[in-house]
């Protein structure tokens, strides 16, 4: 069963659907987003013409003068007129360096993910971007609309787990997309039980969360004997189980998303495997060009 959590939002972020509702404040949110998309090509522009003409300036006629050898120095003294090549004009490798928390007009990079503030896709982005705005979206779909219409500037995407392999569902969403991959972020998951202030474990009988989730503490919860129900994502279930009040509910989710939505931790580190990792793509409209 898919419980689909109550737009209840606890934190001040964006919503992802906000920004495209039909309310005065998105109309200005999309507006402004246009002159920014506009500001944006015209920085990428500027840069472009700026790399072009220092590689005209850089470039040194050859022996006729006529064909340039960029990126080709003549030796000097060499009687044989070899060439070696300039180290420092070579690409330079990508690192994690490369992912600014500021867009190329300087301002805030906004990052969309699927689920509510405390998933675990919202850590991730801010792994990546840890200045970044984080954009809650309902479901990965809308993460990835938000980027193609340039309401934000990138989306995070898990993509795998050390324990329970690839996403398949978000390899398919890859392919319907044209969005670039210009990042990875690997995260450490600790899953935690949660439930209402004052309950104690033995006194959960229901469970709440991502399948992916619930499948990593399969141990914990069988031991448990507690019935394990989906929701889109481990952040909702929390949100979930504050706002109905249950004390027999409880959620698997972050120790942020307790704090987040007022929850207790009945239990910590509950995953089968303590190596759990997820891998998330960072996706974004443009292609990466490496440095020169
Ligand atoms: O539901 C979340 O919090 C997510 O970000 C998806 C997820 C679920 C379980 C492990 C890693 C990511």
């Amino acid at each position: 069963m898919a419980l689909k959590a109550s737009p209840i939002w606890v934190c001040p972020r964006t919503p992802c659907s906000d920004l495209w509702s039909r309310n005065s404040g998105s109309a200005f949110n999309l507006r402004f987003d246009l002159e920014k998309s506009r500001k944006w090509e015209c920085c990428c522009l500027a840069v472009l013409a700026q790399r072009a003409i220092t590689s005209v300036e850089d470039e040194k006629p050859n022996v006729s003068g006529v064909e340039p050898s960029w990126g080709i120095e003549r030796t000097q003294g060499n009687e044989s007129g070899g060439f070696h090549k300039d180290l420092n004009l070579l690409p330079k490798p990508l690192s994690a360096n490369d992912l600014s928390s500021c867009s190329k007009d300087g301002s805030k990079v906004r990052v969309a993910y699927q689920g509510l503030p405390g998933a675990y896709s919202e850590a991730a982005a801010l792994k990546a971007y840890p200045k970044c705005e984080t954009v809650p979206c309902d479901q990965f779909e809308e993460a990835f609309k938000a980027v193609e219409l340039w309401l934000v500037d990138k989306a995070v995407l898990p993509i795998e787990n050390s324990v329970g392999g690839s996403i398949h569902r978000n390899y398919d969403l890859l392919l319907r997309h044209r969005l670039n991959i210009v990042g990875e972020v690997q995260l450490q998951v600790n899953h935690c039980l949660l439930g209402l202030p004052g309950v104690r474990k033995e006194e959960i009988k229901n469970v709440l969360s991502h399948p992916q989730a619930l499948a990593q503490c399969d141990i914990m919860l069988s031991k448990l004997g507690v019935v394990r129900i989906n929701t889109d994502d481990t952040a909702g279930a929390a949100q979930m189980v504050a706002s109905t009040g249950l004390r027999d509910t409880g959620a698997v989710a972050s120790a942020r998303a307790a704090e987040i939505y007022g929850l207790d931790v009945l239990a910590e580190k509950i995953q089968d495997d303590d190596d759990n990792i997820t891998r998330f793509l960072v996706l974004a409209r443009e292609h990466i060009i490496p440095r020169n």
